[in-house]
């Protein structure tokens, strides 16, 4: 079976200091290779600063990669084209909030993304939205109200809302459960795991939890300072750490 994403040798470095005479860079991740197989989980875990939120951005086209590729369906991803990217991979972030913008109605937020990548009428667009919002357990209702209108959970499932309504193959989220509280987590993670089932989407889940890692993810990639250190099936990786840094993060001593 040929992979869903695969990523090879990807690498990001940032210019810290520019003169004629020295360029001083900060490697943020080391070329970095691995595969996605369709339908699964992969949980990218790591001490802060370890470099998660570099290749999330990388594979979500938020940030230009410095050296390497990325193959979706075998196809490479142009990393200056953020329409082809925007079909197939969507990203949620930890902060909903922040996500959303406050002046416009939930409906309008969720139809930016049709009127820029499809070619959808309006009234297709608007029952797109509808069934959308009903994907993520809101209702028809919600498309009128404004972001203060709704609480921190249901915000997320907007999110989650805007991210899944193009029907993307691939949803990269960004420490999405890290703010919330543990009953809503619960309900989020459960959205998650059900849309997966129906919709046959892969995730790329970033997460400081060990928990929710293990009830999420069928691999993990450790990372520490920009690079994999350890990496395989969540079970295998949790149960027998062979890292001495993965077993600190594991009982949560790194975050
Ligand atoms: N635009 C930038 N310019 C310079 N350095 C950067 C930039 N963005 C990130 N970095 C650095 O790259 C490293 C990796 O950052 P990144 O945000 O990917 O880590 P992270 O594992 O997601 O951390 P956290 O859990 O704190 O979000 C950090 O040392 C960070 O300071």
């Amino acid at each position: 079976m040929k992979p869903l994403l695969e990523v090879r040798e990807l690498g990001k470095v940032y210019p810290l200091r520019q003169s004629f005479f020295r360029r001083t860079v900060f490697t943020a991740l080391q070329p970095t290779s691995f595969q996605l197989m369709a339908g699964k989980t992969l949980a990218i875990m790591g001490a802060n600063g370890s470099g998660k939120s570099t290749l999330a951005g990388l594979i979500a086209g938020a940030i230009q990669p410095s050296q390497g590729e990325i193959l979706l369906n075998g196809q490479r991803l142009q990393p200056d084209n953020y329409r082809q990217r925007a079909q197939h991979i969507r990203m949620v972030f930890q902060d909903a909030e922040a996500s959303l913008n406050p002046h416009l109605t939930i409906g309008s937020q969720l139809e930016e993304p049709l009127l820029f990548n499809t070619g959808l009428n309006q009234s297709q667009r608007r029952e797109r939205v509808v069934h959308t919002l009903q994907q993520v357990g809101l209702l028809a209702e919600h498309m009128v109200f404004y972001p203060h209108m709704l609480s921190t959970g249901q915000k997320q499932r907007v999110s989650i809302a805007r991210a899944i309504i193009l029907n993307p193959q691939l949803l990269v989220a960004d420490e999405a459960l890290a703010t919330l509280d543990s009953s809503v987590r619960a309900q989020i993670i459960n959205l998650l795991l059900d849309l997966q089932q129906d919709l046959k989407m892969s995730y790329i889940f970033i997460s400081q939890s060990p928990e929710i890692v293990r009830h999420l993810a069928d691999d993990v990639l450790i990372m520490k300072d920009g690079r994999i250190i350890e990496q395989g099936a969540v079970d295998t990786v949790f149960d027998d750490p062979q890292e001495r840094y993965t077993q600190s993060l594991l009982l949560s001593e790194l975050t």
